[in-house]
């Protein structure tokens, strides 16, 4: 397995993370274990901080969707970033956390009243209107509360990105956006200055997620100054911010060859800037959302094995207490990972197994056909780059309690997500009167 951050080996041969054997974290917090790799996570935001807004003054906005908690916004605020949130949840553990909420960035395709009424009454920074439903329902509800909302129209450039069907977003066919080439896009522009409490402010694309080819970001940087151009020519309004998404690559396995974040920005400044100097435009403000390549890198799975069962000639599967409840991603989208046998990080590989989940569902599979040393009950297996879109797709199918998280760093750990309970899991759960357990036993005894 590739070593990501502070990853390393240490004297005991055990996998090693922010100076904490994962061994030991996995005995004291039990597993499955979300690791956050606190080092690496704020590194990773440096990264984006320094080749974006050091260099050309462009806006980080960290996608919260692929990884949030409240530590997590507390990081991303030290760091400077922004964020892009997508739901009331998002926005309410930003509040809670006390992110600045003139940093914050609103999403979603179908955002409900009650989020549009939470998100004004925050005073968020922007809206980012999917539709023109969403836009005139802003209107209203901003008249309603007297004030007056900062928009970036979510649009469609048509480009079709390199990724998994599922992922892709930048196409016409997508639920997302309005479209460019059919017109609607124009009709939203011009309905939203024409709106009394709508501010625009400028456009947002997303191609898509996992992608390693630059190419793609520069030609939707093309269309989409394209756009800003013909809109200038048709209302004489000139867009200030465009933002371009998320959606770098991240390396999970063998094959996948990410993209530095310097070549990334240098890409996108270019294709905006060179576009705007064509179009003779004023270059707009830059934003980017990345989310995988924060916070992907930076997190491990620790599981603990339980049952080896061997198909002589067929085939070993290792089965690990997690699965697709804690990481759905190989289930949806075939998705490889990576993984070591923590208390065995020094040895050599001995066998080809495959590693498997504890849900009742056979496509409940995390990796097919990964060499390890010889792998035995009672094993602790590290799952590396699970940092994004694995706890914020977690679930409780059949009802399995969701792991704990914690945060390593310099050898110290901190639960910054506890562990959730058969208790938590009852939580919302109701009988009503008629089916009280006395109730049952008198229909029982009735009949
Ligand atoms: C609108 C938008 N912004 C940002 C992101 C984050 O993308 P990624 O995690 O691939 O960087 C996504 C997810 O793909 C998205 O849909
Ligand atoms: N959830 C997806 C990414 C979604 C991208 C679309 N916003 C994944 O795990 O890869």
């Amino acid at each position: 397995m590739k070593l990501h951050g502070t990853m390393g080996i240490n004297s005991r041969g055990h996998l090693e993370i922010g100076g904490c054997d994962t061994v030991d974290l996995a005995r004291e917090f039990g597993t499955p274990l979300y690791v956050v790799d606190e080092e690496h996570f704020r590194a990773n935001c440096r990264s984006y901080y320094r080749a974006f807004t050091e260099k050309y003054g462009a806006e980080v906005l960290y996608a919260a969707k692929t990884l949030l908690t409240l530590a997590i916004c507390r990081m991303v605020e030290e760091e400077g970033l922004a964020m892009d949130v997508v739901s009331g949840g998002e926005l309410y553990t930003a509040i809670k956390a006390r992110f600045p909420m003139s940093r914050v960035y609103f999403h979603g395709n179908n955002k409900s009243r009650e989020e549009l009424h939470l998100a004004l009454e925050a005073r968020v920074s922007r809206f980012m209107v999917d539709n023109l439903y969403e836009l005139e329902l802003l209107n209203q509800l901003a008249r309603e509360m007297r004030t007056r909302a900062g928009v970036i129209l979510r649009l469609t450039p048509g480009v079709e990105a390199h990724t998994h069907e599922y992922i892709k977003t930048g196409q016409i066919d997508s639920k997302f956006g309005l479209v460019i080439e059919n017109g609607q896009a124009m009709a939203a522009v011009k309905e939203a200055l024409a709106l009394d409490h709508i501010n625009l402010h400028g456009f947002h694309c997303h191609i898509g997620s996992q992608i390693f080819e630059l190419d793609s970001y520069a030609h939707a940087a093309r269309v989409m100054m394209d756009f800003v151009s013909r809109v200038y020519r048709e209302t004489g309004w000139i867009c200030s911010e465009l933002n371009l998404g998320g959606g770098l690559g991240i390396y999970y396995a063998p094959g996948d060859q990410p993209r530095p974040v310097e070549d990334y920005a240098a890409v996108i400044m270019g294709a905006v800037r060179e576009s705007a100097l064509e179009r003779g435009l004023p270059v707009p403000r830059v934003m980017v959302e990345p989310g995988r390549s924060i916070s992907g890198p930076a997190g491990t799975t620790l599981y603990t094995v339980g049952a080896v069962k061997e198909i002589p000639g067929v085939r070993k599967y290792v089965a690990v207490d997690g699965g697709m409840g804690d990481n759905p991603r190989p289930a949806l989208y075939q998705s490889r990972y990576e993984a070591c046998v923590a208390n065995k990080a020094a040895m050599e590989p001995a066998e080809v197994v495959s590693i498997a989940g504890k849900c009742c569902e056979s496509g409940d599979m995390l990796i097919w056909d990964i060499a390890l040393p010889r792998v035995e009950p009672g094993d602790v297996l590290a799952v590396s780059c699970t940092g994004a879109y694995n706890y914020t797709m977690s679930m409780n199918y059949n009802r399995l309690p969701r792991p704990a998280m914690v945060l390593v760093r310099d050898g110290r750990a901190d639960v910054i997500v506890q562990r959730e309970t058969y208790a938590d899991l009852l939580r919302n759960d109701v009988i009503p009167e008629r089916l009280r357990p006395g109730r049952l036993l008198n229909v029982a005894a009735s009949r």
